[in-house]
This record gives structure tokens, sequence and C-alpha cells, in this order.
């Protein structure tokens, strides 16, 4: 029998932004804040060169040889998180953290869901993984 299907393959593009946080839960009360994120709950707060990784996961189609074209992507992740979180204070410039604590696990779902909102073919998004220094990193695939 003939497999007509066409091959699957991860594409992944990477891009880096700068913002500052400070991180402070609406949830627990001061003492709590502190006891829970130490330095982190700082009232200066502090910044970060994140990193954000955005993979699909797709047919490769047999015209164009691609998934996406990485033009695409690259448009659709300017519009999803340069925009809106490059040289921004997380907590005070966007409103998706103004009842939530900016942490990365957070940021995840709020680049993923911003992907999901620009992208023309939403269902081709696979996982956004962000390092938030060199040795923390969230992954997140929509779960
Ligand atoms: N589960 C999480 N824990 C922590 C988060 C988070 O987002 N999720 N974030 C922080 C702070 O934002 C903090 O800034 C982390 O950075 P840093 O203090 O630089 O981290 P390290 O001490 O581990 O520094 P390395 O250079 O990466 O060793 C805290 N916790
Ligand atoms: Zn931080």
């Amino acid at each position: 029998m003939v497999d007509t299907r066409n091959p699957k393959a991860y594409q992944t593009r990477r891009m880096t932004f700068s913002a500052c946080h400070r991180l402070n839960s609406p949830f627990l009360d001061e003492a709590e804040n502190e006891e829970v994120y130490g330095k982190c709950n700082h009232i200066n707060g502090h910044g970060h060169n994140y990193m954000v990784k955005v993979t699909l996961f797709g047919e490769i189609d047999t015209k164009t040889g691609m998934i996406l074209n990485m033009t695409e992507l690259k448009r659709y992740m300017e519009q999803a998180i340069m925009n809106l979180l490059d040289h921004k204070n997380l907590d005070k410039d966007v409103e998706y953290f103004k009842n939530r604590p900016s942490t990365t696990e957070n940021l995840t779902v709020f680049v993923w869901n911003q992907m999901k909102r620009v992208m023309e073919k939403p269902d081709l998004l696979y996982e956004v993984e962000i390092f938030e220094t060199e040795n923390n990193i969230v992954r997140y695939r929509g779960e």
C-alpha cells in the first residue's frame, strides 16, 4: 500500500527580548510574597534578556518544501512577542500580568495565547519555550 501522507516535521524559530519585572502575587500577602519570591520580590524589580523559542509541528508541503515560511513565523513572533514584551515592564505595561505573577511559566502561556491569536493556522503551534536565564527554562504545549 502506498503511503500518500506528507512527512511531518518540527520547525523552530527563536528570538530574544529584554524586559523587567518583579515577582509579586496578588494572591499572597506582603510577608508571603517576600517568603516565596525572596530577592525577586524586591520593590525595584530586575531585568532579563529572555530567549523565546516557538516550535511548529506540521506537514511538509510537497510544493513548497516548507511547514510554514520562516518569514511568516518571524512576522507572527514580532506581533505576538516583540511588540508586546520587548523593553517593557511586564507587570505595569502588560494587562495580562496585572492580576497574576510574571513568572516564566505564566509568560509561556501568555506567548502561546498571543501566537494562537495572530497565526493564520494556529493548529501548527506545538510548543513555546522561554529561557529566563541560561539555566531557568519553561516549556508550554497548551495543556
Ligand atoms: N518557577 C519559577 N521560579 C522562579 C522564577 C520563575 O519565573 N519561575 N523566576 C525567578 C526570578 O525571576 C529570578 O530573576 C530568576 O533569575 P535569577 O535570580 O538570575 O536566577 P538564578 O539565581 O537561578 O541565576 P542563574 O544565573 O540562572 O543561575 C525566580 N524563581
Ligand atoms: Zn526575574
